[in-house]
């Protein structure tokens, strides 16, 4: 395929709303601006600080003794007191903080070091992987953990920071638990998803999208098991396990002082309230990190998350493919030929059975029909892309001669966003909020197109012209919250064109766009296809959309194509009955014809995956279905070389019925037997 060339109309195509320029200076972090995220990082940074650097600043030895001044009050030359041997508080305190802090970013490190990339291979791979380390997680999160920490220290002794090294071994397996719970959220998201499509491979996918997604429970779980890591310490000294006397620990400083509660009471004070402080100041941050974080995903929530797929096991559906009347072959100029496809839960119901598409080079096809009705799961399938727990289990998918069907996943990554690529319906869950759109732009391209930095974002430049964009600098600049909706989608379909792909499978494009921008989108997409010779697979619930657009169309119900064929053919003579009851309810009149008083309706809904009836399964609500219905029958042809999956084809065509309250009364009432 040749490059896109400009749009005749680009310049006149005037950004639909001005983005905001970048913010150029540095803001203070949104944690920070919370006076318990600041007070904590400032707590913790004196008290890090300040540990790590006492040998250079106490004002005494940690060892000195002065007898003749013991458990005295603050004062000028102890600020914080002296402890019952007459030794400096404030030196002891400051002194002993290194350890707790050090063992306890110890014990962290080694937790998020094996919790998170086993969350994050888990998440990557549901089914066996994942059962298998969450089985072994468990087994690690039963363990005793205080008994085995004695036993540790029983074996090593009071090296604490090895205990704390071992006890981060256990703790990883709570950081596994929870992070796999993000990490699968984040993996639905649509940028995963397009950076998936864009061939990215999985340690990339993670690097780049998942992990910076994940970035705020990171932090918020890291400030409170540091918290708590310093409570163990303590806990540890306070129980004698730990840095002998003289050298000073808080928990040891804070056993000394339960002891002198009647004659120096003042003595739990210091070591106590550092210690107390430095866990709140912990919780108090994570409580910050955690409130920005709710803060940005409420920015975000207009993403769909899809539910999770129910089963895991590894079991293909039985084939059990439906014969067609019509052996559809490939044409010479088809891009891509669906052959009998069937999309299923894995271990549970079909979602698609028996769908057969052709996508000629340079047309688009349309596929219409209700929501559920097995559209998304039809246009994924194509790029791979199902949801997990959703598989393939039957049929062909032939792209330009190969079946991609069963393909290994690196395969599949060649084909796509180089060969085939995805718009999505919601274009500003599909870019990653954390970069520029040069950086989301510029990657693809270098990597697609082999060519350097600078080359590539004057590449990045040329496509957003091309899509419609007049001032692309400035948006190379944005970032995607700076967009408008339409201008997000055009940002998109530059992101999709950046591998110069044969095939575009658009997902619903305009829905999640206004009127006027999806008119905008649609004449962008028919230029490109047009100008370029890119062919589209185009998901929609507009019969408008396919009338403006579509070349060929496939009417979708319960899973499974009901009719098929040219889109003027289709629309202007429809053959089956939900064809007709689709047209009959759309809201669109052609010009130049009357408006109807009253649309149609269509009573009930699609029945879901798993509930479909034999024989037809608009049989329940079609206003003409009768016994014959409720048997199996192939397809037969219709429309020149399309198709209509109707038992009463003929029938109806000969009494000329089309779906009307009127002619279905009329009809249903010399129906014998008619069952609805
Ligand atoms: N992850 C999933 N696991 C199991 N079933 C699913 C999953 N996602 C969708 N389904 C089911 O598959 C069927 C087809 O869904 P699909 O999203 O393809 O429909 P659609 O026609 O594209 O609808 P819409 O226009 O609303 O997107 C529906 O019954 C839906 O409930």
């Amino acid at each position: 395929m040749s490059a896109p060339q400009p749009l005749p109309d680009a310049d006149l195509l005037a950004p639909d709303k001005p983005a905001t320029e970048p913010a150029r200076t540095r803001r203070v972090p949104a944690f920070l601006r919370r006076p318990g995220g600041a007070l904590g990082a400032l707590w913790l940074v004196v008290v890090v600080v300040g540990s790590l650097t006492a040998p250079l600043w106490v004002p005494y030895d940690v060892t000195t003794q002065d007898l003749a001044n013991r458990l005295a009050l603050p004062s000028a030359d102890h600020l914080l007191g002296t402890d019952p041997l007459g030794r400096d508080l404030l030196s002891r305190i400051a002194t002993a903080g290194s350890l707790p802090l050090l063992s306890s970013a110890l014990m962290l490190v080694v937790a998020f070091a094996i919790g998170l990339p086993l969350a994050l291979v888990a998440a990557e791979r549901p089914g066996r992987t994942e059962r298998f380390i969450s089985r072994a997680t468990e087994v690690l999160l039963a363990l005793p953990a205080t008994v085995l920490l004695l036993a540790v220290i029983g074996i090593v002794g009071n090296e604490i920071p090895l205990v704390m090294a071992v006890f981060g071994v256990l703790l990883s397996a709570a950081v596994y638990r929870v992070m796999l719970g993000v990490a699968q959220s984040v993996r639905q998201r649509l940028y995963v998803d397009a950076a998936r499509v864009d061939g990215l491979g999985s340690l990339r996918v993670n690097v780049r999208h998942v992990l910076p997604a994940m970035g705020t429970v990171i932090a918020v779980q890291g400030a409170q098991l540091f918290g708590i890591g310093i409570l163990v310490v303590a806990g540890l000294a306070f129980l004698g396990f730990g840095p002998g006397e003289p050298a000073p620990s808080w928990g040891f400083m804070i056993n000394d002082a339960s002891s002198h509660l009647f004659d120096g009471p003042w003595l739990l004070v210091p070591s106590g309230l550092v210690l107390a402080l430095t866990v709140v100041a912990a919780n108090e941050l994570a409580d910050a990190l955690a409130a920005r974080g709710g803060a940005g995903a409420k920015r975000r929530s207009r993403k769909q998350v899809r539910a999770a797929a129910a089963a895991a096991a590894a079991a293909q559906g039985e084939s059990g493919s439906e014969q067609d009347a019509v052996a559809q072959p490939v044409p010479d100029d088809a891009v891509l030929a669906v052959r009998d496809l069937r999309v299923s839960v894995v271990g549970g119901p079909d979602l698609v059975t028996g769908v057969s598409l052709t996508v000629r080079r340079g047309t688009v096809l349309g596929l219409v029909g209700e929501s559920g009705c097995g559209k998304s799961m039809t246009a994924r399938s194509l790029l791979g892309l199902l949801p997990d727990g959703v598989a393939v289990s039957g049929g062909s998918i032939i792209f330009q001669g190969t079946d991609l069907v069963g393909r290994p996943e690196k395969e599949l990554r060649g084909y796509r966003g180089s060969r085939i690529a995805l718009i999505s319906q919601e274009p500003m869950v599909a870019l990653d909020p954390a970069f520029s759109i040069a950086a989301q732009l510029t990657g693809p391209i270098r990597r697609h197109r082999g060519v350097g930095r600078g080359e590539a974002r004057t590449i990045a430049a040329e496509l957003l012209r091309n899509v419609g964009i007049v001032d692309a600098d400035r948006i190379l600049r944005s970032y995607p919250h700076q967009l408008s909706g339409g201008m997000a989608q055009r940002v998109c379909i530059a992101l999709a064109l950046t591998g110069e792909p044969d095939l575009l499978v658009a997902d619903e494009p305009t829905t999640a766009l206004d009127v006027t921008v999806q008119a905008e989108i649609l004449s962008l997409l028919r230029a490109l296809v047009r100008d370029t010779g890119l062919s589209v697979v185009l998901v929609t619930h507009d019969l408008g959309v396919v009338a403006d657009l579509c070349d060929d169309v496939a009417v979708m119900y319960a899973g499974e194509v009901v009719e098929a064929g040219a889109t003027a053919g289709v629309l202007d003579e429809p053959r089956h009955p939900y064809t007709m009851a689709l047209l009959g309810a759309d809201p669109h009149v052609p010009d130049g014809e009357p408006v109807p008083e009253r649309l149609a309706s269509i009573a009930g809904t699609v029945p879901s995956p798993g509930t479909w009836p034999e024989g037809c399964r608009f049989a329940g609500r079609c206003l003409f279905a009768t016994d014959a219905c409720r048997t199996p029958f192939p397809t037969v042809p219709a429309h020149g070389g399309g198709l209509v999956r109707c038992v009463r084809v003929e029938d109806l065509a000969l009494h000329q019925i089309s779906w009307t309250p009127e002619e279905a009364g009329a009809e249903t009432a010399t129906t014998a037997g008619g069952a609805r």
